[in-house]
């Protein structure tokens, strides 16, 4: 099932690159009295077009600000961050990348369909009222259309801010700790939910997560990042068929790369060879 790798950013040749980061740092300037802080440096990604790839590393290595870039966000210092073969920002004034943070606000005032809804008002284009429908079906709020969400629960809201994400039918699908912020039975149920729904699409997607059997569970590969300055540490490749349910978080495959990974988060060297 699983084939752990040297950290060979790409996806097998011949893959048409939905996304590339190549050469990628970032320094931020906190002020300026003081060293700008360097929090990538020479981090490299590509994500074949249709791939499910997670993020993992230790926390402040930069894995959000990949992502951040990713949504034109953020620009590099040096390096090259390309999408659907143009500029980030070129996708997002076509509507085509769908992002759901782990703080993405929800209109507190506007119902679930109108937060579902508000992609397309936002991309100044009508409403399609069944695909509204088809979304919250799929994120199993048929029933709450007309829910506010302060009267949903928390993993009821993420699941509107995925199916916001997903509104337009992006290109690329960027997920930043979506479930970061729930216990971990509703975690656990809404990532094999995720993982159902993502395995009839197969957007291109890429999830930040701090949870390594999120990650094996979701993705395609694995991208291990090194301790800040964040670069490409490992990627592993989790090639079981989806979707992919509870029998598969119970093989001793799944633990052993969990296992395997989480070594590599432990390793004080943050993976750097
Ligand atoms: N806008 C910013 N200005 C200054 N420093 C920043 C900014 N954004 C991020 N940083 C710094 O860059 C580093 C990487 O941050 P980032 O949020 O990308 O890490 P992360 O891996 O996602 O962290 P975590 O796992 O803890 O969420 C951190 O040291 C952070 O303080």
């Amino acid at each position: 099932m699983v084939d752990s790798g040297r950290p060979s950013s790409g996806g097998s040749e011949g893959d048409a690159a939905a996304v590339e980061l190549r050469g990628v740092a970032k320094d931020f300037t906190l002020s300026r009295r003081r060293e700008p802080l360097c929090a990538l440096d020479g981090f490299d990604l590509t994500v074949a077009r249709g791939e499910f790839v997670a993020v993992l590393g230790p926390s402040g290595c930069g894995k959000s600000t990949v992502l951040r870039m990713i949504a034109g966000l953020e620009t590099p210092t040096s390096g090259s961050v390309r999408v659907e073969g143009g500029t980030p920002s070129a996708l997002v004034a076509e509507h085509r990348l769908g992002v759901a943070f782990q703080d993405s606000a929800l209109l507190p005032w506007a119902s679930a369909w109108d937060n579902v809804a508000l992609p397309f008002r936002l991309a100044g284009r009508a409403v399609p009222e069944e695909r509204i429908r088809t979304l919250l079906t799929t994120v199993g709020l048929e029933g709450f259309a007309r829910a506010r969400p302060k009267q949903l629960s928390g993993g009821m809201r993420q699941r509107i801010s995925i199916a916001r994400a997903m509104a337009l039918d992006p290109d690329v699908l960027l997920l930043d700790e979506p479930f970061g912020a729930l216990d971990a039975v509703t975690r656990r149920r809404l990532n094999l939910e995720l993982g159902a729904v993502w395995a009839r699409r197969r957007t291109t997607t890429v999830l930040v997560t701090h949870d390594v059997a999120e990650a094996v569970l979701l993705a395609d590969r694995v991208a291990v990042m090194t301790g800040r300055p964040g670069s490409l540490a490992h990627i592993e490749t989790v090639a079981a068929p989806r979707p992919r349910g509870e029998d598969f978080t119970r093989g001793h495959e799944f633990h052993e790369v969990v296992d395997r990974l989480v070594a590599l988060l432990d390793d004080p060297s943050g993976g750097r060879r």
